[in-house]
């Protein structure tokens, strides 16, 4: 079954088309890397998807049409870490968490269930944020309030999880630990769309890598498959050293290409 199926998607931004006629489907138990150079249209493919901005084409989740789904049940489905890491309140940390209840919760006042404490517990843990709980979510430092929103994320349960740049300020160990969290919500059934710059991480840790440039999927594949040296002169103007390190792949980008392409430059 898949978890979100994508045809003929379309954006336009500001007068021009930045996502182009994209097909693309995701099933269950995929980590799904999806990377590109800057503007390449990745964030605007998550926020189609969510529904915020407008798009043509067709977006099933769940074989759902999302047309026809709720905002509530569109939540249940999906969860969101937005590229933008500001916490606007001044509220604790475990309030910010379970605020990625909201979506299960029935409409009205009421304290979390037993349930819901458990769920926000795990993903604080999960996230690392577990000591913080009581501090103010505003008074964090750049990587803690990352860690907090992946929490809240997290909390939401849901089967798709769209995560932008979701290691970005991160410090190694807590990008390796989010991306084994992303890596085990896969193996245990759920599905991860992170678009990621760190092509090490990706590589190593995602199942399939999508490689988007001006609005288009220009590869998708397993690691090994899309992330040729061809294909970094050609898309990012990159050179990079490859290798094999613990039984998976290892590359770190070395310099710009001696002929970068002229939109590069
Ligand atoms: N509101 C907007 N109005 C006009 N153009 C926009 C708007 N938002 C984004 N764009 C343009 O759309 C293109 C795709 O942007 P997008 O944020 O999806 O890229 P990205 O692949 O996520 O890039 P990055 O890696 O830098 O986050 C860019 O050229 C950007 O300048």
């Amino acid at each position: 079954m898949s978890l979100l199926n994508l045809s003929g998607l379309s954006v336009s931004l500001g007068g021009a088309e930045v996502v182009k006629d994209l097909a693309l489907e995701i099933a269950a138990g995929e980590f799904v890397g999806l990377i590109g150079p800057n503007g390449a249209g990745k964030s605007t493919l998550l926020r189609a998807v969510l529904g915020s901005i407008r798009c043509e084409g067709e977006i099933s989740m769940d074989g759902r049409r999302a047309a026809d789904l709720s905002v509530g049940e569109r939540a249940r489905r999906i969860a969101y870490l937005p590229q933008d890491r500001e916490i606007a309140w001044p509220v604790a940390v475990e309030r910010v968490v379970a605020l990625g209840r909201m979506p299960h919760r029935r409409p009205g006042p009421g304290d979390l269930t037993v349930a819901d404490r458990t769920v926000v517990r795990q993903a604080m843990e999960a996230a690392d944020v577990a000591h913080l709980e009581k501090r103010r979510a505003t008074d964090l430092s750049g990587g803690e309030r990352a860690r907090v929103l992946i929490a809240r994320a997290l909390a939401q349960c849901a089967p798709l999880l769209m995560a932008d740049e979701p290691t970005a300020g991160l410090d190694p160990a807590h990008q390796i630990a989010c991306m084994r969290v992303f890596a085990d919500l896969a193996a245990n059934g759920s599905s991860v769309l992170a678009c990621l710059h760190d092509l090490g991480l990706a590589a190593r840790w995602c199942t399939r890598i999508i490689l988007m440039a001006r609005g288009r999927i220009v590869a998708d594949g397993a690691p090994r498959d899309v992330l040729t040296a061809d294909r970094l002169a050609e898309v990012y103007g990159i050179r990079a050293h490859f290798g094999e390190a613990e039984g998976g792949m290892v590359i770190q980008p070395l310099d710009l290409v001696e002929d970068v392409p002229a939109r590069l430059r």
